[in-house]
């Protein structure tokens, strides 16, 4: 039977699928991420999810993968995690009173039929003028490593923002609604047979 894989060792995609009833199993994909930080920031988040799912395709058959890739991007200006604690506090203070856009990739391949569906997403975020004391405290909880732009939207790092324009999931780091769409088209139907807008089905 065909299995739906999800090449990501990130716990808050696993947590977002688990959301939406689907059942998978996790492979991690390792790509070197900034070797392709020169692309426009829409190309590079589908390239490395298009790459992550290739990296698990290499191990598996006949199964369904599902990659995703987030990057924040300021004045077009692409920020991926930071290095370390000092990185984080620069691109805080970089994003502090401005608004900033969060872009994440989504490729779903099917082995099974050879075919494969990539898209990005956009959510534009504001965040709040910061302290520099707000931002100290904000470092000191450890929420900015392993995210992008140095900060959680679903934690501590809600009281960063004043605002978002677009699809909340997608800055957690996955869009579940053009998740939906990608996985109907290949045959995946997590609200039943029935097409979403704007979505041809082929099965
Ligand atoms: C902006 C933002 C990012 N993030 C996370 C989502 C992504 O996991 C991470 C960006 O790194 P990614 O390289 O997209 O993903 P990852 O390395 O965590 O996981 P994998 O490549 O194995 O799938 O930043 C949040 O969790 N909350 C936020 O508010």
């Amino acid at each position: 039977m065909q299995e739906i894989i999800l090449a990501s060792a990130s716990p808050r995609r696993k947590q977002l699928l688990e959301q939406v009833g689907l059942e998978f199993s996790c492979m991690t994909a390792d790509v070197d991420e900034e070797a392709f930080y020169n692309l426009h920031p829409g190309d590079l988040v589908k390239k490395l999810a298009w790459q992550k799912a290739q990296a698990v395709a290499g191990r598996t058959e006949q199964n369904i993968i599902i990659a995703a890739d987030t990057v924040v991007v300021l004045d077009d200006v692409i920020m991926g995690k930071p290095l370390d604690r000092e990185d984080a506090r620069q691109k805080l203070t970089l994003l502090s009173g401005r608004e900033h856009q969060v872009m994440t990739g989504i490729c779903v391949v099917n082995q099974q039929n050879e075919s494969h569906s990539t898209e990005f997403e956009v959510t534009k975020v504001w965040f709040r003028h910061l302290s520099n004391g707000e931002i100290q405290g904000y470092l000191d909880c450890g929420e900015w490593v392993d995210k992008a732009g140095g900060y959680g939207i679903q934690g501590l790092g809600a009281l960063l923002i004043e605002k978002i324009d677009g699809c909340y999931f997608n800055v957690v780091g996955l869009p579940l609604s053009k998740l939906y769409q990608l996985l109907y088209k290949q045959g995946v139907y997590l609200l039943g047979g029935e097409a979403p807008n704007g979505v041809q089905g082929w099965n």
